[in-house]
């Protein structure tokens, strides 16, 4: 099959590399001209995948040339380009399948990145690809399992066949929603599981902020039509625990860079890659407003990242909230757990 894939950073690098090696025709959109030429030249990513072997990938800086003759199209860009990316796409696309990779929620619009896709290119399907997934691993072929999700059931069992290989397993699951909800706020709890981290605390702590974390992204998903079932998924807990435990976790160590004095922005910046938890973290404490969810953990963040609360400050303002039931009647009523 032939493929485009738009955005040469880790994950898009990783997931190219993937699609060449199950012998599929690879066309690799990167911005930077460098790259496309050290991809082509030696074979290497050493900015975004250092010491990972690229075969027969074509990459290009030309758009147009990665999208023209693709049967599938995947969006490895972060999620707050997604949208300038499909605009500059939107007169070349045909029929071809989008698979996004991004795991964000526009932060302008609150929306996610299947109703951005859906408003500029309404004829064409997508998937969401989404699970404990870090491009340092499936760089080298470590066994990983994924899921992906669509509005069209043949569309997601297509790229589950497309995508599947002997050490990348990807499940098909019906619920869009839920699937992008989970892979966007993961990256929040992320952040603050780093930030304990950062500050010293223990396990007890991370343990903590996992659990509570993993009830507040089900509540907002529920609000905002997933079945709260997904989040007991790879889209859910197994996306969480894999980004607030690995060092490969961008959020994680962003976290970890505040959780010692830096701000949000001085931590993207030593990054150097993109930290989806900050912008998400705005979106949704926006979401949780507008539909009067209450999410602790989100809104201390928030605070932290956008009003300079001190992080130590926000733990103990976390501890000192009034005393509650674990789960909430309102929760719990037409929820299958
Ligand atoms: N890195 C990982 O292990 C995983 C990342 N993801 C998600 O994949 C998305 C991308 O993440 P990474 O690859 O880690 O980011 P990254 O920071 O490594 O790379 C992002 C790439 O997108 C490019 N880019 C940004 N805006 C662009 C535009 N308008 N046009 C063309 N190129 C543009 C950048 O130049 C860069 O090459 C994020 O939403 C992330 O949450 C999901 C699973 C795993
Ligand atoms: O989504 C990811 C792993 O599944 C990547 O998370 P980070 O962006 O925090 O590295």
């Amino acid at each position: 099959m032939n493929i485009g894939v738009l955005g040469g950073g880790s994950w898009g690098t990783a997931i190219a590399r993937l699609l060449s090696k199950k012998g599929h025709d690879v066309n690799f959109y990167v911005r930077n001209k460098e790259i496309v030429d050290e991809i082509n030249i030696k074979g290497e990513n050493s900015k975004y995948l250092p010491g990972v072997r690229l075969e027969n990938i074509k990459a290009t800086s030309d758009l147009f040339e990665a999208v023209k003759n693709s049967e599938v199209l995947v969006l490895g860009v972060p999620t707050n380009s997604i949208r300038s990316v499909l605009e500059e796409i939107k007169d070349y696309v045909k029929d071809q399948i989008i698979v996004n990779l991004a795991k964000g929620i526009e932060v302008d619009t609150l929306k996610r990145v299947s109703e951005i896709s859906e408003e500029i290119l309404p004829n064409n399907s997508f998937v969401s690809l989404s699970g404990p997934s870090h491009a340092e691993e499936v760089g080298k072929d470590i066994p990983t399992l994924v899921v992906v999700s669509s509005k069209d059931s043949n569309s997601a069992k297509k790229i589950q066949h497309t995508f599947s290989g002997e050490d990348f397993r990807v499940y098909t699951n019906h619920d869009l929603i839920g699937v992008e909800i989970g892979g966007a706020l993961k990256n929040i709890i992320a952040l603050a599981a780093g930030m304990s981290d950062g500050l010293g605390y223990g396990d007890n702590t991370k343990a903590a902020l996992m659990t509570r974390g993993i009830y507040e992204m089900s509540k907002l998903g529920k609000a905002l039509g997933a079945d709260p079932y997904t989040f007991n998924g790879l889209a859910g807990i197994g996306d969480l625990i894999v980004t607030c435990t690995s060092m490969h976790s961008r959020n994680r160590r962003a976290g970890i860079l505040m959780g010692e004095g830096l701000t949000s922005d001085e931590a993207a910046i030593k990054i150097g890659q993109v930290v989806e938890g900050v912008k998400t973290t705005k979106s949704a404490f926006e979401l949780s407003n507008k539909y009067n969810v209450s999410m602790p953990i989100t809104h201390k963040l928030y605070e932290v990242i956008y009003e300079g609360l001190d992080p130590r400050k926000a733990v103990s303002d976390l501890m000192k909230r009034e005393y509650k039931e674990e789960m909430e009647e309102i929760f719990l009523e037409n929820t299958k757990i």
